[in-house]
């Protein structure tokens, strides 16, 4: 689809830029909220994401200019705003938008978002035999990108992710910290890989895990079977540190309801000053942190 997104904040237009494109789409950026419509006539979009918050007033006349100019077509909108509850998720309905993603942006819930979207899009335009084919496709690169069980990213998509934020660091002379939490004792010899209370199990230790980290630029992914691994850029060995502590109080209370023999959490750090050079190295520093903790 080509995307149009109108964003204030660098940090939000940079995280929109790179999930939208990398599921294909082609993001175009008209400056201001009142730069839309003009910008629209020119070079026809297929969905907006526009930010409410920076000048309000504006934006709403911006949504309901394309509103009218657009009048009985298809065409989504998407509410961006820092807002996250009942009053704002009004705000941005009754404003003429679809949907409303609330800031910090999560790359997750923009992927969910846009798989959505582009789901109603098809099936509008899409003569239904074609449209078997195109969910199959689409259910591959859902599973491609994120983990069945947990929902979380997968080893796939960190490992893209981790690549592009380290050259980033790189770049930026940033530091990057990835921390690696290890479950213990969550499988034993005959279990089934789906078993149910292992899943249920896993996900509440996901949940527990993706709550700390907050910036927008923060990255969870399900490593392996009981390996989470956590992407902090711009984060340097304290920082790490400080999230470390804040994971492991967070998932302890999570860990105590299993059948077998009680589960241990551990996590190992390493922070890249730009002495790593590739993600793999980085990625053995902090298995090898792992080992060492207690
Ligand atoms: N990547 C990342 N680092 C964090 C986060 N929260 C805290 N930190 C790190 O931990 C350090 C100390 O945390 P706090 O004492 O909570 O400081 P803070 O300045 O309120 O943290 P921020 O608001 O995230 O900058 C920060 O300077 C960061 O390096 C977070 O959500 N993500």
């Amino acid at each position: 689809m080509d995307i149009l997104v109108i964003e204030k904040s660098e940090v939000c237009r940079f995280i929109l830029d790179q999930c939208l494109t990398s599921l294909g789409h082609v993001v175009h950026d008209a400056g201001k909220a009142e730069a839309a419509l003009p910008f629209m006539l020119t070079h026809p979009v297929d969905c907006v994401f526009m930010d409410i918050d920076f000048g309000r007033e504006r934006a709403v006349e911006a949504i309901q200019a394309i509103r009218m100019e657009h009048q009985g077509e298809w065409l989504p909108i998407v509410a961006l705003s820092s807002g996250n509850d009942d009053e704002a998720f009004a705000g941005a309905i009754l404003a003429g938008a679809d949907a409303l993603l609330p800031k910090p942006l999560s790359r997750h819930r923009i992927l969910m978002q846009l798989l959505a979207l582009e789901r109603m899009t098809l099936a509008r335009q899409t003569p239904p035999a074609d449209q078997d084919l195109i969910a199959a496709n689409r259910a591959l690169l859902e599973l491609s990108m994120f983990d069945e069980i947990t929902g979380l990213a997968n080893r796939r998509y960190f490992e893209k992710t981790l690549n592009r934020e380290m050259k980033l660091a790189k770049r930026e002379r940033h530091p990057l910290t990835l921390l690696v939490c290890e479950i213990g004792n969550l499988s034993w010899p005959g279990m089934a890989e789906e078993d149910e209370a292992r899943n249920r199990q896993l996900t509440a230790i996901a949940a527990a895990i993706e709550c700390i980290p907050s910036r927008p630029t923060d990255f969870v992914c399900c490593y392996s079977a009981d390996l989470f691994a956590v992407i902090l850029p711009n984060t340097d060995e304290n920082g790490g540190r400080h999230i470390a502590e804040r994971i492991q109080a967070s998932v302890e209370p999570v860990l105590t309801d299993w059948p077998k023999t009680p589960l241990t959490f551990r996590i190992g750090s390493a922070t890249d000053n730009s002495q790593y050079q590739t993600i793999d190295v980085l990625i053995d520093a902090a298995l090898a942190a792992l080992k060492t903790s207690e």
